[in-house]
């Protein structure tokens, strides 16, 4: 059953059965009404996730997963947040865990075969993860999901470290992951490479399809982790010795000497019947469902308020969750017809600096032809022909653009000049000023109106 004030906001979904539950809520298979494709919705209660402080791992899940698209990675669709609860829905995943389809095999194993298939899709989308710079750190049986196909799907991005998490030494310092799975060098303290620890996490999940059983394991933590250290995890015998090699070569303490992804990749018993994925990885399903759910004509997008908020990194995130029901609220991020005002500001601060203005039907073009002579007295001008463009004005919502004054050609100094003295006579803020240097992308650009506009800041911003 679904409840009225589940369905008012979820809108475009019907909600179906409980798929699972997580520490902050349920899982919910969806239907999308407009589609009819599948889903499914992990509903988090907001005050279960502040009272375990865990909003930087969610916002971490959402930032993480929104760059990855791969036939082995959970696909994540869109993001929707009430006053009390925090809405993702993602790809539906129908075959179970991972954990289950072993515990389900005769014997609770899997034939090597078999194991082989699932180990080769956990490589390829971890070594996926790895190439756009996510780890995992927290890669583990639980964390696997398994569709009605048989094919791997791997979840959980909560503890994942991005670029921006490593420390000076270009290594990571926070310890993470589940006991049993963990590395050797993350438990020491002293920074680790997470793309090797997420290669050991992958040769206990190897172990456990084919042995049956943990290679590490006590109910007492510290013996436990004595274990992991050691890292003298019996490999039967029976098992082929192309597993046994692999496994012994993941499975080894010291990260220098473990086996890397490539040479995973290249080992015998690995390349048996091995079809690579190739991009592009869209696939057909999904890929009309995203359509349906997130996109309108190629101009515009329609930006759920909560996913842009989680995506802007730069933004500050503190307070969110106490605030204001920000889920219908949806941006368009379109080009705009100016306002007319607007226009006619611009034209005015650009006249004072000498400029040309030259209107286009969305455009203005501004240009200043500089008299050398003069220019040497006059440090504010430039000694070539300056062109500046302000191309295009985008409409985030019905009170907040986004002008962008685009310098075709021209003195860089005399158009920082230019900007600074437009913003100065609009009042309004220029985007260097809080982006830095770094160009803004969409998702910054949404994210901060909508940060400007929940705190009643100035409604326009310059590039
Ligand atoms: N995309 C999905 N499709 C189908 N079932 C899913 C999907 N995601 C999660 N589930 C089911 O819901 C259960 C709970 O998932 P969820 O990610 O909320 O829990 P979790 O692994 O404890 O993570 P968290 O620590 O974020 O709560 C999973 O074990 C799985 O059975």
């Amino acid at each position: 059953m679904v409840s009225d004030g589940a369905r008012g906001l979820l809108g475009a979904y019907e909600l179906g059965r409980t798929l699972g539950e997580g520490n902050f809520g349920k899982v919910k298979q969806a239907r999308h009404r407009g589609s009819g494709g599948q889903f499914a919705v992990k509903i988090m209660e907001r005050a279960r996730v502040l009272s375990q402080r865990a909003d930087e791992q969610i916002c971490r899940e959402i930032a993480t997963l929104k760059l990855l698209a791969h036939p082995n990675v959970v696909r994540l669709h869109e993001v929707a947040a009430s006053k009390t609860k925090i809405y993702m829905v993602l790809e539906l995943v129908n075959g179970g865990e991972l954990l289950d389809r072993i515990q389900a095999a005769s014997e609770g194993k899997l034939p090597e075969q078999e194991a082989r298939r699932l180990f080769q899709q956990l490589v390829d989308g971890v070594s996926y993860c790895h190439e756009k710079g996510v780890c995992h750190r927290d890669l583990k049986l639980e964390n696997v999901l398994v569709d009605r196909k048989g094919n791997i799907k791997i979840s959980d991005f909560g503890l994942s470290a991005l670029p921006q998490h490593l420390g000076n030494d270009g290594l990571l310092h926070t310890t993470c992951g589940s006991p049993n799975y963990i590395a050797p060098e993350v438990l020491q303290n002293r920074g680790y490479d997470g793309s090797l620890s997420d290669i050991w996490s992958c040769g206990v999940i190897l172990y456990v399809m084919l042995v049956g059983h943990l290679p590490f394991d006590d109910r007492n933590i510290v013996v436990l982790y004595q274990k992991i250290f050691k890292g003298d995890a019996q490999i039967p015998e029976w098992l082929s010795p192309g597993a046994r090699n692999l496994l012994r070569r993941i499975l080894e303490p010291d990260p220098a000497e473990r086996i890397a992804m490539a040479e995973i990749k290249a080992h015998p018993w690995f390349q048996e019947h091995y079809v690579p994925v190739l991009p592009p990885y869209d696939d057909d399903d999904d890929h009309d469902s995203v359509k349906q759910i997130g996109a309108g004509s190629k101009t515009t997008h329609h930006i759920n308020a909560f996913q842009l908020i989680g995506m802007a990194s730069s933004l500050d995130l503190s307070g969110f969750f106490e605030e204001e029901d920000v889920s219908q609220r949806k941006i368009r991020f379109t080009s705009a017809q100016p306002p007319e005002d607007l226009f006619a500001e611009i034209e005015r601060s650009a006249t004072d600096m000498g400029f040309h203005v030259h209107r286009g039907h969305s455009k203005l073009r501004l240009t200043r032809n500089c008299d050398r002579s003069k220019n040497q007295k006059n440090p504010m001008s430039s000694s070539s022909s300056s062109f500046l463009v302000c191309t295009e004005v985008f409409e985030l919502s019905p009170s907040l653009y986004v002008v962008e004054l685009n310098k075709s050609h021209g003195d860089p100094a005399l158009y920082r000049q230019l900007c600074q003295r437009i913003c100065g006579d609009l009042g309004v803020l220029e985007m260097d000023q809080i982006f830095g240097t770094r160009p803004p992308v969409a998702d910054d650009l949404a994210g901060l109106a909508l940060a400007l506009e929940r705190r009643s800041a100035t409604p326009l911003v310059a590039l």
